[in-house]
């Protein structure tokens, strides 16, 4: 795969001396698809597969940057080429309280209830880290804040939520993207860093990397 708006120079793949690889460190394709939405494809995707257990205490914000960090420096340990990696992290909590990742039912149902009527905070932090091979390249890492209030759910609009399934992979059990929109009152703050990349401050930190691959 190449950039959509300037790959590598001479179309094989492989980093040019002008521009290194653009490596995406996710599994998710809700990133790939955000990333396209900017007029980027990443030259491969090699997610990190971490244990993404919050340390004891660990509070929402210093947790999500940590992931984002963590998974961008193991995809730029294994990387030999010269490239940049690009990693993500959502983490959704109200107040302490860090939501799981919902990955069944129940767990779904619980978050969906939690969620029911309140406001809650998504926190999306994106790390870039460059191989070892590009020296050129430099960390960096931001966490944007969202809020987002969802209205009362009956028990009934919660079974009908999970019965659709798009609560699955999703931190806090809903997709805002999908089905839960129609429940979703107020967002305040980046709806893309919500669904998993923040595109404003993506793009600013790509457009300060002499990789030039945003104008
Ligand atoms: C709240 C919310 C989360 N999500 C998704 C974004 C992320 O994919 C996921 C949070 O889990 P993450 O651990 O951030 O990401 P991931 O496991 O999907 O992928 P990887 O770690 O390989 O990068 O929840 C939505 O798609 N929509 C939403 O409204």
């Amino acid at each position: 795969m190449t950039s959509a708006i300037s790959g590598p120079d001479d179309g094989s793949g492989a980093a040019s001396a002008s521009r290194p690889l653009l490596v995406l460190a996710s599994a998710s394709p809700r990133r790939l698809s955000l990333l396209a939405q900017i007029g980027l494809t990443p030259d491969r995707v090699d997610a990190a597969d971490l244990d993404e257990t919050p340390a004891p205490r660990e509070l929402p914000l210093p947790y999500a940057r940590r992931l984002a960090v963590e998974k961008a420096a193991v995809v730029a340990a294994r990387t030999d080429e010269p490239a940049l990696i690009l990693a993500a992290d959502t983490v959704v909590s109200m107040g302490r309280r860090i939501m799981p990742k919902a990955e069944d039912r129940d767990t779904a149902r619980t978050c969906l209830e939690l969620l029911s009527g309140r406001r809650h905070t998504v926190v999306t932090a994106v790390a870039l880290a460059p191989s070892g091979a590009w020296s050129e390249g430099r960390r960096c890492v931001r966490a944007v804040e969202t809020t987002v209030t969802f209205s009362r759910l009956t028990e009934r609009q919660i079974e009908g939520l999970l019965d659709l399934g798009d609560w699955n992979g999703k931190a806090g059990g809903y997709a805002l993207q999908g089905h839960a929109a129609s429940f979703i009152r107020f967002v305040s703050g980046s709806p893309s860093a919500v669904i998993g990349l923040p595109l404003f401050e993506t793009a600013q930190l790509l457009r300060g990397q002499k990789g030039a691959w945003l104008t």
